[in-house]
Order: structure tokens, then C-alpha cells, then sequence
């Protein structure tokens, strides 16, 4: 069967690639990209066919427009146009380039010739239709974060990947030392894009589980508490997971949460500190922030 997809397409002002991409994001876009175009930028995203109607879109296009006028800055040009599957695997591809994520890492798209020599880890993917390409600042924070605790070389290390995408959290941390990852998504989809990557990044299943679902389906296979939790999910979501974070932690697990717009830090924050966690640091990236927590 052929699979459609509405490509959205976003012509705008660079100041508003931010509001963009979450408005996108929240709106269940998969292989969000962006590339410059003179002073603009043109935003591609990609998502089920069957996923929104037209009314969706346009509404869509009205919060964007709205979101320029707030800032006071041009209004977006927005398109959409049903496309085969095929057709989304070359669309987006061309648009998405290795990317350097913090002092080690190099995310390196499957497709293209890996270099021969590299003094960076590299780290193969091909999210198909997951989130986590690694070129989304929530991301990025995320991973850059893995890399600062992991700096120390801790033995035995294990994470749980709530809301894993393409799973490049949970291979990002076991190619920088991680024992083992246990990797959830509630989309069928990313489960499958992250164990296709952990393949392709030569890690076995049992080093890097992936099961769809989130913290509860997690608790059926994950017998120890976990030295680390990586979460780079919406804030809504996040709010209602930091509860459940209590099963899967021991009085040293850290956490890393990202996908969190600045001025949702304060209900996130809250909400931390009422289950006992305490908000080391805050790092911020354009309008995002990503929390650093551990226990209180
Ligand atoms: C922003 S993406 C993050 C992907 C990847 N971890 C990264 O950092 O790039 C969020 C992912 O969380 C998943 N998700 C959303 N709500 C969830 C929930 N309640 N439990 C588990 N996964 C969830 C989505 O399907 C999506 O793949």
C-alpha cells in the first residue's frame, strides 16, 4: 500500500524558525528540517496523511501567521502537498547534513560515505519518520549533557530513553560509555527507526532494548533502578511522567530533560521539586532549556 504524507513546507523569517519547529513538533511532524534560503529560511516537515485534515493545516498556518505578528516580524509563506512515501525519503534527506553534537560527537546521516578518519565518535542514523536527527536544540542539549555526565567514566552505567525517536539518546550514551539503554516510545514508528539504528550503530538488543510504550511498559522490563533517565519530550508530557520517574529511580539517579520552552521552566521546576528532585542545572539553547536533575 502507498503511504501518503503531507509535506508542510514554511517560508519565514529566521526569527521564527523556533516558534516553527514547535508549532510543527506539537502538531505531530516527523523529519523536521531546515535550511537557509537568502535571509529566510524554509522549514520541511513531514506527517501522515491520514494524521490531519485540511482544516488542521490551515489552522496550523493561522498560528504560525499569528506568531509573526506577534513578534512583529514578516509573515510566513506556508504550503502543504501530499507526497508518496518514496517521495518523503528523498524529500527531507537532502536538506540534513552531518552535524557535531558537543566536543565528541558526530551524527552522521546512514546514507552518506562515513569519513575514513574522524577524531569524533560517529553516530549512524537514519531516523525515517522518528524525531532525532540530532539538528533540534532539544536534542542537541540532551546529548551534550549525556556527554557531560558521562565524562566521568562511571562504570556499569545504565539509562532509561523515555520517548526515544529515532533513539539517538540511548546510542549517543552507550558510544559514550553506557553499559546498557532501555529505549520507549509510545510510536510504533520510532520504536522501529531505533532499532534499526541501534543495528546500524553495532549495537546488540540486549545492550539496547527498545520497546514501544512509555514509564509503565518500561517498569516490565527494566528489574533495577537506572543510573540515569534522558526524557526530551514536550513539557505537557513531562509533567505528567516526573511522578512515575519515582519506580525506575535509586537515591543517585540523575535525570536529563529536555523538549522544554523557557517559560515552561517554572511549572517544570515545581513540579520537580513536589517529587523530590532537585534541578541542578538549567541549560539553555535558543528558547529551550534542558534540566540537569538529581535526587533531592
Ligand atoms: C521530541 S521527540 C525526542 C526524540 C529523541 N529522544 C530526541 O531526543 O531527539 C519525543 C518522542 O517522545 C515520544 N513520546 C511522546 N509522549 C510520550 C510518552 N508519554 N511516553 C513515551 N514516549 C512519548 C514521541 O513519540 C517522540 O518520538
Amino acid at each position: 500500500m502507498i503511504h501518503s504524507w503531507w509535506e508542510i513546507q514554511v517560508l519565514c523569517d529566521p526569527a521564527l524558525e523556533e516558534s516553527v519547529f514547535w508549532r510543527l513538533e506539537t502538531f505531530g511532524c516527523r523529519g523536521t528540517a531546515s535550511q537557509s534560503q537568502n535571509h529566510s529560511c524554509l522549514v520541511s516537515a513531514y506527517l501522515p496523511e491520514e494524521e490531519a485534515h485540511l482544516l488542521d493545516l490551515a489552522a496550523l498556518s493561522l498560528f504560525l501567521r499569528q506568531d509573526a505578528l506577534c513578534m512583529e516580524i514578516s509573515l510566513p509563506v506556508v504550503e502543504w502537498n501530499l507526497i508518496d512515501e518514496q517521495d518523503w525519503a528523498s524529500s527531507w534527506k537532502q536538506y540534513w547534513e552531518p552535524t557535531k553534537i558537543g566536543d565528541l560527537i558526530l551524527v552522521y546521516p546512514a546514507w552518506l560515505e562515513p569519513p575514513t578518519e574522524s577524531d569524533r565518535i560517529l553516530l549512524h542514523l537514519d531516523p525515517g519518520v522518528a524525531f532525532g536527527t540530532g539538528t533540534h536544540a532539544t536534542t542537541q542539549l540532551c546529548l551534550e549533557s549525556v556527554e557531560m555526565r558521562l565524562s566521568v567514566k562511571p562504570e556499569n552505567l545504565v539509562v532509561a530513553d523515555i520517548g526515544c525517536g529515532s533513539g539517538i539518546l540511548s546510542i549517543g550514551a552507550i558510544l559514550l560509555g553506557a553499559t546498557q539503554a532501555y529505549a520507549v516510545d509510545i510510536d510504533p514508528m520510532a520504536v522501529r527507526s531505533a532499532r534499526q539504528n541501534r543495528k546500524l550503530n553495532n549495537i546488540s538488543p540486549e545492550q539496547m532494548k527498545v520497546e514501544q510504550g512509555s514509564v509503565e511498559e518500561l517498569l516490565q522490563f527494566v528489574h533495577e533502578p537506572v543510573d540515569g533517565i534522558l526524557c526530551n519530550i514536550l513539557a505537557e508530557v513531562i509533567i505528567d511522567l516526573v511522578p512515575k520517574f519515582d519506580a525506575i529511580a535509586k537515591p543517585k539517579t540523575w535525570g536529563i530533560l529536555s523538549g522544554i520552552l523557557l517559560d515552561q521552566a517554572k511549572p517544570i521546576a515545581d513540579t520537580l521539586e513536589q517529587h523530590g528532585w532537585i534541578v541542578a542545572t538549567l541549560w539553555k539553547r535558543q528558547e529551550w532549556c534542558c534540566f540537569n536533575i538529581r535526587r533531592s
